[in-house]
């Protein structure tokens, strides 16, 4: 293993895993972290943890487990991946797992850089932009767990650190070479270790990427790793072999428990032809409705010949009101394990294609189907590859971020991950 990966969620891990895996690079993405070796033909190995929304010393020892195993592996460079919107609360849990990473890997300085241009995040003074609208503005602010109402990195970040925050700006970036690499140099030796990086397009995460060549962790959105696989090409340390991934064959569904304004959107474009079954937090909590009836119901479509779509997905107004009735814990972790237990049984009776939106529901989703490694195929929309597992045969997987993915994306995805 050249390059090793800790990812704070799953759909982020499957993002990043697609960037390496774009760029030439032998990927394989695991489920936590394994216990074994990894396998010989991994270049790259992206970890996915859940780590995101959980307290903030439970990820610091998470992420330090799995960096070590990937050390353990003989990577040679860390990434500690996390959302390209840096979603995060004051208190971490993006700052305090990145100084202890800092200190696990004895490394002088880290790019911070969430940018991923392709995906309208662009970093700009400092300040994270989505679209037009500055990260604050963009609804992020209304997320259900980790509401983003700063946009300056430098300034949230620095709430969640111990050090203190540097930065690098767009024009030193352009400068590239030996500039940038001083800049960073000139940051570590001031004492700001972790350094926000500004990046608007692909070509500033290019040039970021040759000039960290040499650091022992970086820290970012996918974006951040776009020119991370030729620095090894560069040494003549890539195989460039294609890989050939087995293909998964038989019924799909969808499921979404992504709240966001673009799965919105995919669910009710899925929804005009398509068939499903909107759950709420109150019928789960009440026992009204079960993952066994949802999946018999799911079973019945699929026997007539139709991929349906199972989902949570709600306005903001709703999610509030869920919360306040319910408690945010209780709410999420009722339609989390709901959906686990519904990927589990459409599995374990035959579901051979799942499709998946959230970053929070993909973990729980991955987790009950008890997969430990997922290849990474083609790339279904920005930040989104086709997965396979295997779980008695080929398992097609997709983990869509919320943010991510064409209006059309479920079906799409159905189709690319498998076929019926
Ligand atoms: N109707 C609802 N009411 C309240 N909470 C909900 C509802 N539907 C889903 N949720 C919760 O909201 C959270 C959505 O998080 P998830 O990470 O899956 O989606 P996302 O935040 O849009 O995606 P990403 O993390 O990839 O950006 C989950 O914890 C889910 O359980
Ligand atoms: O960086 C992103 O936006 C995504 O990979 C992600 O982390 C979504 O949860």
């Amino acid at each position: 293993m050249l390059l090793g990966a800790v990812a704070d969620d799953f759909t982020g891990a499957s993002d990043l895993a697609n960037t390496l895996a774009r760029g030439g690079m032998q990927t394989i993405q695991f489920v936590g972290t394994p216990s074994g070796t990894a396998p010989g033909d991994c270049e790259a190995g992206v970890v996915a943890l859940k780590t995101r929304s959980i307290a903030v010393a439970d990820a610091v020892r998470q992420s330090l487990e799995a960096a070590s195993w990937l050390l353990d592996q003989g990577c040679r460079q860390l990434v500690f991946k996390y959302c390209s919107t840096f979603d995060s609360t004051r208190e971490g849990n993006i700052g305090p797992v990145a100084e202890a990473l800092l200190d696990l890997t004895g490394a002088e300085v880290a790019v911070v850089c969430p940018a991923f241009p392709r995906t309208g995040r662009r970093l700009f003074m400092g300040h994270l932009f989505v679209g037009d609208r500055l990260l604050n503005e963009s609804g992020m602010e209304k997320h259900p767990l980790t509401p983003m109402t700063d946009a300056d990195i430098r300034r949230w970040l620095g709430y969640q650190v111990k050090g203190k925050v540097g930065h690098v700006p767009l024009g030193l970036v352009h400068e590239g070479g030996a500039a940038l690499a001083q800049a960073f140099a000139a940051e570590a030796a001031a004492g700001r270790r972790l350094v926000v990086a500004d990046a608007v397009e692909d070509g500033d995460l290019m040039i970021l990427g040759k000039a960290i060549a040499g650091h022992r962790l970086v820290t970012g959105g996918s974006g951040i790793a776009l020119g991370l696989p030729a620095n090894f090409r560069a040494e003549s340390l890539l195989a460039d072999r294609a890989a050939e991934l087995p293909v998964a064959q038989g019924a799909g569904v969808v499921l979404c428990g992504s709240c966001s304004i673009a799965s919105q959107q995919q669910v009710a474009a899925y929804l005009d032809g398509g068939e499903g079954l909107r759950i709420g937090p109150a019928d789960l909590l009440s026992g009204h409705m079960t993952a066994q009836v949802a999946a018999g119901w799911v079973r019945e479509r699929q026997q007539a010949g139709v991929a349906p779509i199972v989902y949570s997905t709600a306005d903001p107004a709703s999610v509030a009101g869920a919360q306040q009735a319910h408690g945010k814990a209780e709410t999420a972790g009722a339609i989390e394990h709901f959906f686990g237990d519904v990927a589990r049984l459409l599995a374990d009776a035959g579901t051979h294609r799942i499709v998946v939106g959230g970053g929070e529901t993909s973990g729980a989703v991955v987790e009950a189907l008890a997969v430990s490694d997922l290849r990474i195929g083609a790339e279904i929309d920005p930040g989104v590859p086709a997965l396979v597992t295997d779980r008695g045969g080929p398992l097609g997987l997709a983990l869509k971020s919320g943010n991510f993915g064409s209006r059309d994306f479920f079906a799409k995805a159905l189709r690319q991950v498998g076929t019926a």
